[in-house]
């Protein structure tokens, strides 16, 4: 049962039930937790947790869109992510193309453009063919912009972004008093992008994982035990009501 929420409703958006207008995240990011924990405690095997993940991914998705959200940014593979079996490795790299499989119509019909943030040339072949057909189809969408972190670490990130400035620096195309945070931040993954509003983390895990650690300098944090398998619609709408409590000035300033 979808509960009637004071400032989202859990169907398409009626944006005159909004409260406040300039209240709606403009950029959400979600590290999407607990899959293999999901799984574990069906006595199903890890992958089994990612697969229900991605279906989750196209629910959320759907709803970020319908709030006119406009990016909603997924940690979908860090670059911590090597580190686990072979097997699952091969198994998250191929997620891409059986999700794009499925829901690549849905998202266009959405006008959700595809993109991704990360250091996407070392991926292998069959999972950026994938998503690069899939940012080729959606590259004129002005809805959602559906990032995924591919790839990421964010210590990765700015490592590259300091080399680049040096390297400009080298070349004489930047003097150091034109360095400042606005024209670092051009040199991240994230260029152009807004830094996200709210920052939501699920299955009980407080801890930024080398995630967007930049971009989310003054970001609200929104925490919850719930498992990514089990988010829903309205955990997501829960979390945007929570968010926008705290944005809320009361006629202040
Ligand atoms: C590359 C690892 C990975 C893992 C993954 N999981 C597993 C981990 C978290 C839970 C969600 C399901 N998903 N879900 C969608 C994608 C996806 C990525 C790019 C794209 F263009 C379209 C879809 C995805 N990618």
């Amino acid at each position: 049962m979808s509960m009637k929420l004071p400032f989202f409703n859990s169907k398409k958006m009626n944006t005159n039930e909004l409260s406040d207008m300039d209240n709606i995240p403009k950029h959400v990011a979600i590290i999407m937790d607990g899959n293999g924990r999901w799984a574990k405690k069906r006595g199903l095997p890890r992958i089994a947790g990612h697969k229900e993940g991605m279906d989750v991914v196209r629910q959320i998705a759907k709803a970020a869109s319908n709030c006119h959200i406009e990016i909603l940014t997924l940690y979908a593979f860090s670059t911590e992510n090597w580190r686990r079996p072979k097997s699952e490795v091969d198994y998250l790299l191929r997620l891409p193309k059986e999700f794009l499989h499925i829901y690549l119509p849905e998202l266009i019909e959405n006008n959700i453009k595809i993109e991704t943030i990360g250091n996407f040339d070392v991926l292998p072949d069959y999972t950026k063919e994938a998503v690069n057909y899939a940012k080729e189809k959606t590259k004129d969408n002005d809805g959602l912009i559906l990032n995924f972190a591919l790839n990421y670490g964010s210590r990765f990130e700015i490592l590259q972004a300091v080399k680049q400035v040096i390297t400009d620096m080298e070349n004489t195309e930047l003097s150091l008093d034109k360095l400042d945070e606005q024209l670092f931040s051009k040199y991240l993954y994230t260029t152009g992008l807004a830094e996200p509003d709210l920052l939501i983390r699920t299955s009980g895990e407080k801890r930024l994982s080398n995630f967007m650690l930049w971009q989310v300098a003054y970001s609200e944090f929104w925490f919850t035990d719930v498992l990514w398998p089990d988010f829903t619609e309205d955990t997501f709408i829960q979390a945007l009501n929570d968010y926008q409590q705290r944005k809320r000035r009361y006629g202040g300033v």
